[in-house]
């Protein structure tokens, strides 16, 4: 007989992101000092610490919003070579648009309120090259379905909806193209308690289905808990301590993990 055993996944897997020494400032503010990690293929990376810890710099750096003044950024996928921090800006856009998917806490930032819920989601699609009105159409329905979104308020702007409705556009648009990554920067903070669940439930049941590689900050240790397999502790622009999420918050090292774990119990 013989016996065959699967070698563990970080050995045979290569990470789809990583990053590598990455430092923002901004004036004086050292707001991402010296930022380095890896997300594998269908993981979920938490990022969590307490506002002003450089969280969203770091998001929007991995978004190509935002241009570091050192480190590098690279993605294990066909066709995506070398330092994205070194593209061009019609690189960037093509990339963000056809890989990348980012829900905001704030929906101004991600989506045209004014505009139909449809519209926003087929947007990106547009912006990717489709231009065929059926699949268009067709593409935003199935988006906006697998968001959850109610499919009778398919023109209705986001302006004219609630919270929770507002992230399941973001999220839509985000998804329509089947990122292979997807940044989710406090999606559900703001909303209310039972809508934060509803949202998450959503996002948790999406990764499932379709094992998205998934980079979520928030500063509620709660909502990482729920969606994180890892989790990387940020304060004043450093990592303080990274690891599994069960074990960093059973048993965090770090004093500053120690006092928000135990902030939060
Ligand atoms: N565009 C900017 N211009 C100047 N300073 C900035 C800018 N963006 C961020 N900063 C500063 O960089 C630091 C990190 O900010 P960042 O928003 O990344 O933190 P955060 O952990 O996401 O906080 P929060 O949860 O409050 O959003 C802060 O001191 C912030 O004031």
């Amino acid at each position: 007989m013989t016996l065959t055993l699967d070698a563990p996944r970080i050995v045979t897997t290569r990470p789809l992101v990583t990053l590598r020494d990455v430092t923002k400032t901004y004036g004086d503010v050292q707001a991402v000092t010296r930022v380095s990690a890896e997300v594998f293929p269908g993981e979920v990376l938490g990022i969590v610490g307490e506002s002003g810890s450089g969280k969203s710099t770091l998001l929007r750096m991995m978004n190509l919003e935002d241009t570091p003044d050192s480190g590098s950024y690279t993605l294990d996928l066909p066709d995506v070579q070398g330092n994205l921090f070194e593209l061009g800006r019609f690189a960037r856009r093509m990339l963000c648009a056809t890989k990348i998917g980012i829900v905001y806490q704030n929906p101004h930032l991600g989506l045209l309120m004014k505009h139909s819920s449809s519209g926003n989601v087929a947007e990106r699609l547009l912006i990717a090259g489709e231009r065929r009105f059926s699949v268009l159409r067709d593409k935003a329905r199935a988006a906006l379905a697998a968001s959850e979104f109610p499919l009778e308020r398919l023109d209705a702007p986001p302006i004219e909806l609630s919270g929770g409705m507002q992230q399941r556009v973001q999220l839509a648009k985000a998804i329509a193209l089947e990122p292979a990554l997807l940044l989710l920067d406090e999606p559900t903070t703001g909303l209310d308690v039972s809508v934060q669940a509803l949202v998450l439930d959503t996002l948790k049941r999406l990764q499932q289905d379709r094992n998205i590689t998934m980079v979520i900050v928030s500063h509620d240790l709660g909502v990482i808990r729920t969606l994180a397999d890892r989790v990387m502790v940020m304060r004043r622009g450093e990592v303080v301590e990274a690891g599994l999420v069960d074990q960093i918050f059973q048993d965090p090292q770090h004093p500053y993990t120690q006092q928000l774990v135990h902030a939060k119990l």
